[in-house]
């Protein structure tokens, strides 16, 4: 069974949503709050550690139910059931979606063209355990009888982001190894971190599902160059591992096959850290840290699949951002997690969610006339409060967010807490109400500038309040938006797991590249042959 292919604009509850839009678009949910004293009550869902309040978003009960019947009119059950049991959703690369089977428990049976390939992940969990609690340990060592002290992971987009995002996060999980990410080609990021390191006694991750990434393949031979400067070949297989699909490859660029972490290509590259792409995750918090993550994300698979959907967390999130995308014109939502560990959360859902959700062809090829993925940013709090937020409480611009905050802090330092969360109440509260003209000449403005200080409000926000960061609660979160994800793209019915609009710059690169050597290049629109021209006078 592939994707149920039905044209969301089509459905009932897309043209009820478009009339209740009318009806709604200039309500402020101030008079929402006021008219209702049990709104946050019904607009809010607690499950596990995760606390949910949507109230301050502009719906009503009624904008739910539409929602909710659109969700039901474009098969939104069947497409869960469909992408969980194994069927080839992402059709136009044929290939089954389970990055849920990385974390699916050892008992569950999940088929791929007949094959249950549960107990083949747990083979491979196996293997990240013990080369994870060797290199810890210190048992497998360099090539001079050191134990290992740093740790690269050499990959770019699905190959980095992910590993580097989490580890980044759970760095108050993390135990003595040093862990650096190499992703850009641009020679200067490999440069600055093998200056960090001391080739005795670091390990190279090189993680890549195609092996066929420039970047990586660059980065992967400049390091082994640098490598055998000081060692010899044989002294590869000791310090030298790779994740990926293409096993030839792996082998060809001459990385012993011992020491190949195998991932499979219904995985795809923004949904892998649950695979042995995040091997540098389990070496850096130790296996049992990465198991956890995994465990907490299976909790939200588990979650997604089983929940009324007025109760699930991934779904009531899709459906509201489906209703400032599509009924209010919004482009953007801003990601703001009140942890500074979470800082490089935003970067990494940009590729999750834009690389999957950013097309404009439907599931039949044809041309679509809606808004689909949205364009998301944002930064910890509070250091965003003091760049960028003036814009979202008076720009003329909707922006909704999230605000992803944890109740006990990692620190323990309560004074500290206490000021960073009256910070991200204080702000969802602020851009809900607002401030009147009365409250600020109230306050003793002078006239002339009593405009400039008034805030509209009626911005709308999620707080998402977790009980505390850990490995567990932030696979759930993770988890959490790649549903969501999912859930837009069969509303939207796009193909969300495809990414066929990163290749054409790669082609042109790979043509541009040749032509820097050839004499003669007339081939160009004049300001991309200008440009050419003006780099080639210098090399
Ligand atoms: O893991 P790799 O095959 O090296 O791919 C790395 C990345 O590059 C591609 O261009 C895709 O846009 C990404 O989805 C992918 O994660």
């Amino acid at each position: 069974m592939s994707l149920p292919n039905i044209n969301p604009t089509d459905t009932k509850a897309w043209k009820n949503l478009e009339k209740h839009y009318n009806e709604l678009e200039t309500v402020h949910m101030k008079n929402l709050f006021s008219m209702d004293k049990q709104r946050a009550d019904k607009f809010t869902i607690k499950w596990d550690d995760f606390y949910l309040d949507y109230s301050k978003n502009r719906i009503t009960e009624e904008t739910m139910l539409h929602l909710l019947k659109l969700a039901e009119e474009v098969k939104l059950k069947e497409a869960i059931q469909s992408q969980f049991s194994g069927n080839i959703i992402n059709q136009t690369e044929g290939r089954a979606v389970l990055h849920s089977a990385l974390r699916a428990p050892k008992s569950a049976v999940v088929n791929v063209a007949g094959e249950n390939i549960i107990p083949e992940v747990y083979n491979v969990k196996r293997k990240i355990e013990s080369f994870t609690n060797d290199v810890i340990e210190g048992k497998r060592e360099g090539y001079t009888g050191k134990p290992f002290t740093h740790v690269v992971n050499i990959g770019i987009g699905g190959s980095d982001l992910g590993p580097a995002m989490v580890v980044d996060s759970l760095q108050f999980y993390k135990n003595h190894l040093t862990t650096y990410f190499v992703s850009n080609v641009d020679g200067d990021h490999v440069n600055e971190v093998i200056k960090k390191l001391n080739p005795e006694t670091t390990l190279f991750v090189v993680v890549s599902k195609t092996f066929t990434t420039q970047e990586t393949l660059s980065n992967a031979n400049t390091i082994k160059d640098w490598f055998l400067q000081s060692a010899s070949k044989e002294d590869i297989a000791k310090h030298f591992v790779a994740v990926s699909t293409n096993l030839e490859a792996v082998k060809n660029f001459g990385i012993d096959q011992k020491n190949i972490f195998p991932m499979w290509d219904w995985v795809g590259g923004r949904f892998s850290l649950w695979s042995a792409v995040g091997l540098t995750i389990s070496l850096a918090v130790g296996y049992n840290n990465f198991n956890s993550l995994l465990r907490g994300a299976n909790k939200m698979d588990e979650h997604f699949k089983n929940t009324d959907f007025e109760s699930n967390i991934p779904v009531v999130l899709a459906l509201i951002s489906i209703w400032y995308n599509n009924f209010f014109g919004a482009e953007t939502e801003a990601v703001i997690p009140y942890s500074q560990y979470l800082n490089q959360f935003a970067t990494y859902l940009q590729q999750g969610i834009m690389e999957s959700n950013g097309k404009s062809v439907d599931r039949n090829g044809n041309q679509i006339d809606y808004q689909t993925g949205t364009i998301i940013w944002g930064e910890p709090g509070t250091n965003s409060q003091h760049a960028f937020f003036q814009l979202i409480h008076q720009g003329t611009k909707l922006i909704p967010a999230d605000f992803i905050g944890f109740v006990k802090s990692l620190h323990g330092n309560q004074d500290h807490q206490d000021k960073l969360i009256s910070n991200f109440l204080a702000q969802t509260e602020a851009l809900l109400n607002g401030k009147t003209e009365s409250q600020v000449v109230d306050e003793g403005s002078k006239e002339i500038i009593v405009p400039f200080k008034i805030f509209e409000g009626n911005k709308p926000t999620n707080t998402i309040f977790v009980n505390k960061l850990s490995p567990e609660s932030l696979g759930k979160l993770i988890a959490m938006y790649e549903h969501k994800i999912f859930v837009q793209g069969v509303i939207w019915n796009i193909f969300s797991y495809d990414q066929f609009g990163v290749e054409l710059g790669k082609q042109l690169a790979n043509k541009i590249l040749q032509e820097f050597n050839s004499e003669t290049v007339n081939n160009h629109d004049s300001s991309t042959q200008n440009l050419l021209n003006y780099y080639k006078g210098f090399i």
